[in-house]
């Protein structure tokens, strides 16, 4: 299958800062890969390198085969791009933004973006100077699918968006998508979203790269196992090559791991911890992201 987003020993910083070292990941034809981490971890900044603007300070970014920092202007028009929600020419109105757009591209697909827009409670003579938050990146969303890029990277699209329009979006983005051959980049911080949404993830950390897996295998192996503790036990844990993540409140405890429940449980025991009643608790994608990355 061709690879449409490869990436290689990426590694960038911001002066001596460094974002991510040897961050690598293959997006597939057809398939939806998510970046996931939290705010300022170098969601935006892989984006940038994806379309050319940044360059990294040393590994490769190829887009159809080209490298990211020499992308052909066919290459380029085959990318969609939505930045955090960002839309420009706020003094058009509904109707004149998808005119003006529309001259750019010549696959357009005025029919995807009325379709949304006509869901809208505004007038299309509106201004987009005068829409809230998130009518702006409802706009901004109908313009990215009229556009019918092979490749389209979406940027924190849920920003201001109800739960009602999100969902609808994502109905839209997977039709858009599965059995079209179309490719889908995205980013978002409302990882519930995600889950049935998208096959392949990165998880990325102020540390570096975190996890690159696909989301099946994330949830099968990494586990949240919880126990009750003695009244007034003092207990110290550590991260180690079995405690991925681990919270202790008062009397209880909970640890996160890609081990099994036997691996933990002796570990706990190596560390004298008086644990009782552990036991394996369910997780949503959201729970293991924040198992996995922490709550702050
Ligand atoms: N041009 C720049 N110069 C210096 N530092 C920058 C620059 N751009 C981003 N950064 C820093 O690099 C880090 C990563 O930023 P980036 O925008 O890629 O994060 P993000 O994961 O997209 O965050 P968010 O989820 O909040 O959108 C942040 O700490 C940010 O402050």
């Amino acid at each position: 299958m061709e690879n449409v987003v490869e990436c290689v020993n990426l590694t960038h910083y911001y002066g001596k800062r460094l974002i991510y070292e040897n961050l690598n990941f293959v997006i597939k034809k057809g398939s939806i890969f998510g970046l996931l981490g939290k705010n300022g971890t170098g969601k935006t900044t892989t984006i940038n390198i994806l379309h050319g603007y940044l360059r990294p300070h040393s590994g490769h970014c190829y887009i159809f085969g080209e490298d990211s920092q020499h992308l052909s202007p066919q290459t380029k028009a085959r990318m969609g791009f939505l930045m955090e929600g960002h839309i420009q020419y706020n003094f058009m109105t509904i109707t004149q933004i998808e005119k003006f757009y529309s001259a750019f591209y010549p696959k357009w697909k005025k029919e995807a973006y009325y379709d949304l827009m006509e869901k809208l409670e505004v007038e299309p003579q509106q201004k987009l100077s005068t829409m809230s938050c998130g009518q702006r990146s409802q706009v901004a969303l109908g313009l990215i699918l009229a556009q019918d890029p092979d490749l389209m990277i979406l940027d924190d699209y849920s920003m201001g968006l109800d739960a009602g329009y999100r969902r609808l979006f994502l109905d839209y983005l997977k039709e858009y998508a599965i059995g079209r051959g179309k490719t889908i980049f995205i980013t978002s911080h409302i990882i519930q979203d995600l889950e049935g949404l998208v096959e392949d993830i990165v998880v990325l950390d102020y540390k570096g790269v975190l996890l690159t897996s696909t989301v099946k295998e994330f949830k099968a192996n990494f586990k949240q196992f919880t126990f009750d503790l003695p009244e007034g036990h003092h207990v110290s844990l550590h991260k180690d090559d079995v405690i991925a993540n681990f919270e202790i409140f008062k009397t209880r405890g909970i640890v996160y791991s890609f081990k099994t429940q036997d691996k933990v449980e002796e570990h706990l025991k190596k560390l004298n911890v008086p644990f009782k009643n552990i036991k394996q608790v369910p997780m949503t994608l959201e729970d293991a992201f924040i198992g996995l990355t922490g709550k702050y």
